[in-house]
């Protein structure tokens, strides 16, 4: 039998050294394992034993292991799995990751694996590669070193260290690893040199003939973002200047800390050391602790007040680039676009998609449901409210594009400009860096600043609070989560809130990545929106504390 190959002795010896915390209980949710970073080294030794099993199960295809807590606090850590094209670990395998990192003692883990491999089907003798990162968080160190010793307990030949490194860039690495020779020689090379290449090569390509943009502010996080940056912006120096802030990575207390895309989106509000140099009508953007993710904001010439350009703007924006492109390009009778985004997106977004004859679809909340909906159009336009997202071109259209014979010299230049935004959005996973870049090429080519941008749709005012319950597995939601179907009743209390406000709409939901309910309320005015997520948000308290049951 296969099992009886695994390499039980080192396993067992090794696994030893990782004993698993006692009291504590692990969850491989949205994003992968997230808690504090002292905490998740016999998580990580596990994680290298799932990660081969995975790659074994997929005839050897390189299998991602990032290592991040993203716009978490710095103590924080997590990781999580990437499958073989870039893409989340398959959500089926969530629980065997999560079986692992539960089991108590060595004993049991090794129970736990044994009964894993005939259970998955898996051939031991097939190879396993695995390739991993980290971001700039102190913990990342001792949990690289503990993931090396499982993937090295179960004889993992040379997994591949890309040291500190973004989110999106190690899922590109993956992509990029379990291609085939030639259509690796299209995509770029698998490293982090070749992306960065990668990136400014396509952004120079479209930046040809636009005048050079107005300085950007960037705004890193203190985090991981700024180290890419840092490689990136002297090759597109000339055509995009980049001011970036919030770049300090020695000192770990400053990651995410009163800066970065979590804070603005939140607070409604520059950062302070982005407040410090920006001034009306500039743009900035703040990325996450990780680099996945983006939100642009900007200071209104008139009255100075903070505009926000969140992930449902970028949204708009680049659906409504990227349909001229197809129109212009002679195409649209063939190539699909459209619109995934979540409940959180505002309905102003949804609206304004809809009215302008885009296809609009609603799913749960986190990036692997999202990024599956958008592989099921030609061109699917992904973003979450809080700025994770990207564009996806599905092979057949990257084929269909290649093929395509112009007939107008309008139609060239189209056809080319849609090829060379294949190559300058991340097409694994979205990536705060090449997100921004094409934000930037779309601004130009349309020779907008931020104000003409955001004049597409106003925001619905909105309001995202967080509930603090007994039991938040007791909440359970359908129809993407717009509705509560448990606890019963509470579904029916909630809308005749929602009722009494003008343009009212409000939901409640589990978070994935944090023990608390999320209640969401938008509305006609601040002042009902405020309203109606306050009202909500006690009716949800009330039945947690039983007080309604
Ligand atoms: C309202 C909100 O912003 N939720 C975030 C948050 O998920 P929760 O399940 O809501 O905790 O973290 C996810 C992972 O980073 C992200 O995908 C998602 O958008
Ligand atoms: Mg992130």
């Amino acid at each position: 039998m296969a099992s009886s190959q695994l390499p039980v002795h080192a396993l067992s010896s090794a696994s030893d050294k990782y004993p698993k915390p006692q009291g504590v209980a692990f969850t491989y949710g949205t994003a992968g394992f997230r808690t504090k970073g002292d905490t998740l080294e016999s998580t990580l030794f596990r994680i290298g034993l799932l990660a081969v099993l995975r790659s074994k199960k997929l005839n050897g295809q390189t299998i991602g292991v990032m290592i991040t807590a993203s716009h978490n606090p710095a103590i924080d850590n997590g990781a999580k799995l990437v499958d073989p094209r870039g893409e989340m670990l398959d959500a089926s395998w969530e629980q065997h990751a999560t079986l692992l990192a539960n089991a108590e003692t060595t004993s049991e883990l090794l129970k736990v694996l044994t009964g894993l491999i005939p259970e998955l089907k898996i051939d031991w003798t097939k190879p396993s590669r695995v390739v991993f990162g980290r971001d700039t968080r102190p913990s990342g160190e001792a949990l690289v070193k503990a993931l090396k010793a499982g993937l090295e307990a179960m004889g993992c030949h040379a997994p591949l260290d890309m040291g500190i490194t973004t989110t999106p860039c190690l899922h590109y690495m993956v992509k990029g690893s379990n291609l085939k020779q030639e259509a690796q020689i299209k995509y770029g090379v698998p490293s982090e040199q070749g992306y960065v290449q990668k990136l400014a090569t396509a952004f120079t390509k479209l930046m040809k003939g636009k005048s050079p943009a107005s300085p950007l502010i960037v705004d890193c996080a203190n985090g991981v973002g700024a180290v890419a940056l840092a490689k990136l912006s002297p090759l597109i120096s000339d055509i995009l200047p980049i001011r970036s802030i919030c770049t300090n990575t020695s000192d770990a207390s400053a990651l995410n800390h009163s800066c970065g895309a979590d804070y603005v989106k939140t607070n409604q509000k520059p950062p302070p050391a982005v407040q410090e140099v920006m001034e009306k009508g500039h743009r900035a953007c703040s990325l996450d602790g990780d680099a996945d993710r983006v939100v642009y904001y900007y200071l209104n010439p008139d009255d100075g007040k903070f505009r926000l350009l969140d992930g449902d703007k970028i949204a708009t924006l680049a659906a409504g680039f990227i349909g001229d492109l197809v129109k212009q390009a002679g195409l649209s009778d063939t190539l699909k676009i459209g619109v995934v985004q979540t409940a959180y997106a505002n309905g102003s977004s949804t609206q304004y998609l809809q009215h302008n004859g885009l296809p609009v679809r609603c799913v749960p909340t986190g990036v692997k449901h999202l990024h599956h909906a958008a592989e099921r159009y030609n061109i699917g336009v992904y973003f979450e409210a809080n700025g994770h997202g990207t564009v996806l071109f599905s092979e057949e259209t990257i084929d269909i594009l290649n093929a395509h014979e112009p007939r107008s010299p309008a139609q060239e230049t189209a056809t080319q400009h849609l090829l060379c935004l294949v190559d300058l959005i991340n097409q694994a996973v979205g990536d705060a860096i090449s997100d921004f870049l094409m934000v930037e090429v779309i601004l130009a080519h349309k020779r907008w600043g931020p104000v003409e941008w955001d004049q597409g749709y106003e925001d619905l005012p909105n309001r995202l609070v967080k509930v603090n319950v007994t039991d938040r597995f007791a909440f359970k939601t359908q129809d993407a989560e717009r509705r509560l179907v448990e606890p019963k009743g509470l579904a029916e209390r909630v809308d005749a809130i929602v009722n009494k406000f003008e343009k009212g709409r409000s939901f409640v939901r589990p978070s994935g990545t944090e023990d608390c309910v999320r209640v969401y309320a938008e509305a006609s005015t601040r002042v009902g929106a405020d309203e109606l997520a306050a009202q909500v948000a006690t009716l949800v308290s009330d039945f947690s504390n039983g007080d309604l049951f």
